[in-house]
């Protein structure tokens, strides 16, 4: 049988299959490759790329976290049909995965809740539990742990694209860890997929990234880059650069070295805006893009008890979004690192 037909059921592709079987499980097959690799399908949305031979490093790439997302998603369907149709060869460990196939079918960020705050065990909390978003995540966290097992040399890029447009087309987000600082290969890396911002982050949190750091002790990151837009509608050529930094990694082709003056521009988290509930008042507009500036003195939220002003410096406003559940980031503020 052929690669498409033991992997996609009659599906013309990864996505097509993905999309078809949202909600539901699909048996595991395994897919052999003509150099003696093999693709693994472990569930609906979840691949497992096994070279021929590897070395105990592991690569997990993951996007359509969020449903509506897309761009992300079209680039990994397109990486994978280069793959199955002999283009190149896989020589890095990989855990592929499309995220949300129900919310990528309803076209919506998410079905019941935002699975991008389910993780770390949150989904096991009310009032996630039962929900499709809560079942993924658990389900996501477990495969994650199976393909790590004891590997200590782990990389999770999770693919986003944001509600908003942005000062910075494409930035990353690094999750905290106490003590950890961003490898020197994993900065070139993001250069090399024209991501030149960088904001790290100031706790823990509830995100994918969050968890495979905290968690697996992957070196991970939350992607941006670009704009949401229905599938069929992304200008792919934008994404150009993750689609050929990818490529080459799963290649474990040599990386390119970054020209001198190629650095990445790196942010600090100063504040995280939470919804405090019936008297919150955000007084960001709905649409400003991401890394728009705000002067000192401006009052960015207030409820009654608390008032935020900006500081001393301006602080530049990231993810503004005033929809969501009460204990919920509505927003960061952010500042240039010294
Ligand atoms: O544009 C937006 O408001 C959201 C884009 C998005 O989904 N961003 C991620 C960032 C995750 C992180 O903080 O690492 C999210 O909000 O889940
Ligand atoms: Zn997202």
């Amino acid at each position: 049988m052929s690669v498409r037909k033991t992997l996609f059921d009659g599906e013309p592709d990864w996505l097509a299959h993905t999309l078809s079987r949202a909600g539901q499980a699909s048996a595991p097959v395994t897919a052999a490759l003509p150099d003696g690799a093999e693709i693994r399908r472990l569930d609906t949305g979840i691949l497992e790329l096994v070279p021929a031979s590897a070395d105990d490093r592991r690569l997990i790439i993951s996007a359509g976290i969020h449903g509506n997302e897309t761009a992300p998603i079209e680039v990994l369907n397109g990486l994978l049909n280069e793959l199955v149709d002999g283009r190149w060869q896989i020589a890095r460990r990989t855990l592929l995965i499309l995220g949300n196939p129900l919310s990528m079918v309803a076209g919506d960020r998410f079905v019941d809740h935002n699975m991008n705050r389910l993780f770390s065990g949150a989904h096991a909390k009310a009032p996630y539990t039962g929900s499709p978003e809560a079942a993924r995540a658990a389900q996501l966290e477990q495969a994650c742990r199976e393909f790590v097992g004891d590997a200590d040399r782990v990389s999770h890029y999770d693919l986003h694209t944001a509600i908003r447009p942005s000062l910075r087309e494409k930035f990353a987000l690094y999750p905290f860890v106490e003590g950890r600082k961003v490898p020197q290969d994993q900065c070139n890396f993001l250069l090399e997929a024209e991501v030149h911002t960088l904001l790290l982050q100031h706790k823990a949190g509830t995100t994918f990234s969050s968890f495979s750091s905290s968690h697996l002790g992957a070196e991970s990151f939350t992607i941006e880059l670009g704009k949401v837009r229905p599938f069929g509608q992304n200008d792919l050529l934008r994404f150009k650069g993750i689609e050929n930094a990818l490529r080459r990694v799963f290649r474990d082709e040599p990386a390119p070295t970054p020209p001198d003056a190629d650095e990445l521009t790196v942010f600090e988290v100063v504040h995280e805006i939470l919804n405090t509930g019936d008297d919150f008042q955000f007084h960001v507009p709905d649409d400003i893009a991401n890394f728009t500036p705000y002067q000192p003195g401006t009052v960015i939220w207030e409820d009654g008890a608390t008032q935020y002003r900006v500081g001393d410096v301006p602080e530049a406003i990231i993810f503004p979004n005033r929809n969501v559940p009460v204990g919920q980031r509505v927003g960061l503020l952010v500042r240039e690192k010294a």
